[in-house]
């Protein structure tokens, strides 16, 4: 097994301060993280708040109108993206999709189907997939050519909860047999995959981070969902001082309204450093929507809000 992720390390890919511009709007900005050999970064918030942007900017597909990327030398990334530009009239077979965008020994292709759970299904038609069966295709595209970074665009889109348990599993044992980084855009707000070393919450910039709260203590959610998914998932708590507002101007705590929301323009009050206590919520319904980003939870030590 890989051992867990080692902070020491060179990251392979590190954003400072970046953002991205377009047409004088941020889409981000002041992003700030990391991703090392064997760890797992998971980034979460609410639609459009910048999450696949930062993702892109962070893999070279988008260049930062401010600030750095720095990506090891070399850098090999596999890269799932949200929507995948297919024509779905035209067939196309498991073994086609593995070779699109460039050619796979016989013995790579076969290695990765295996490890996604897949190896039988090389001659079925893409279409005919479930949910889940086409995200571990993709993701075999995407491990394939053995990367030293996996993104991942929401993994477990159009997947139901087992399946999601399933995927979560095969991306810890993928991280856990090959030390690869994973860099993944969760859908969920709050429950993230257990063996995220960190979460990022991005707002049009990093509004909090912090490691995810174990759910495996709770008896409650186990009751409700199963060993396995406490295994599988776990609680992010976070609390906000800001909310976004639908035009897309921002509330801050102190009642002032701004264009954009960014930490150094003075609405925001800093907890660094702050010892908050954990407080175990799994199983409570959130009141956690896309245009309202404020709660009255506690949040774990360490992270930071701004
Ligand atoms: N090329 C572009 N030009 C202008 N605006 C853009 C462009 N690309 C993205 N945006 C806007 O930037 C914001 C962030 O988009 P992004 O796709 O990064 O968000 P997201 O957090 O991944 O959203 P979702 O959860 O809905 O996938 C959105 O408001 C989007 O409309």
């Amino acid at each position: 097994m890989f051992p867990p992720a080692n902070s020491e390390a060179k990251p392979l890919v590190s954003l400072s301060n970046v953002g991205v511009q377009r047409s004088g709007r941020w889409l981000v900005r002041g992003v700030d993280f990391s991703v090392s050999r064997g760890e797992i970064v998971t980034l979460i918030g609410p639609n459009g708040s910048g999450k696949s942007t930062t993702v892109k900017t962070a893999i070279g597909v988008l260049k930062p109108d401010e600030g750095t990327v720095e990506r090891a030398d070399g850098l090999k990334v596999g890269y799932v993206p949200q929507k995948l530009a297919v024509d779905w009239t035209l067939p196309l077979t498991v073994r086609r999709l593995m070779t699109l965008t460039g050619p796979l020994s016989e013995d790579d292709m076969t290695a990765a189907l295996e490890a996604v759970g897949l190896s039988h299904m090389l001659g079925a038609e893409v279409q005919h997939l479930s949910g889940g069966e086409f995200q571990r295709a993709l993701m075999a595209r995407a491990i394939a050519r053995k990367p030293d970074l996996l993104v991942l665009d929401e993994p477990v889109q159009g997947v139901d909860f087992s399946g999601e348990i399933a995927i979560y599993d095969l991306i810890q044992s993928i991280r856990n047999s090959t030390g690869c980084g994973i860099l993944l855009i969760s859908h969920d707000l709050h429950v993230v995959m257990a063996a995220t070393d960190t979460v990022i919450c991005l707002n049009g910039h990093v509004c909090c981070r912090g490691t995810p709260q174990a759910v495996t203590q709770s008896a409650e959610y186990v009751r409700l969902f199963g060993s396995r998914a406490a295994q599988a998932l776990a609680v992010y708590s976070h609390h906000h001082d800001h909310t976004h507002l639908p035009d897309g101007r921002v509330l801050h705590f102190d009642g002032s309204v701004t264009d954009n929301c960014h930490p150094d323009d003075g609405h925001h009050h800093g907890h660094e450093g702050h010892d908050h206590a954990h407080h175990n919520h799994a199983g409570h319904s959130h009141d956690h929507h896309a245009d309202d980003h404020s709660h009255d939870h506690k949040q774990p030590a360490g992270e930071r809000h701004v």
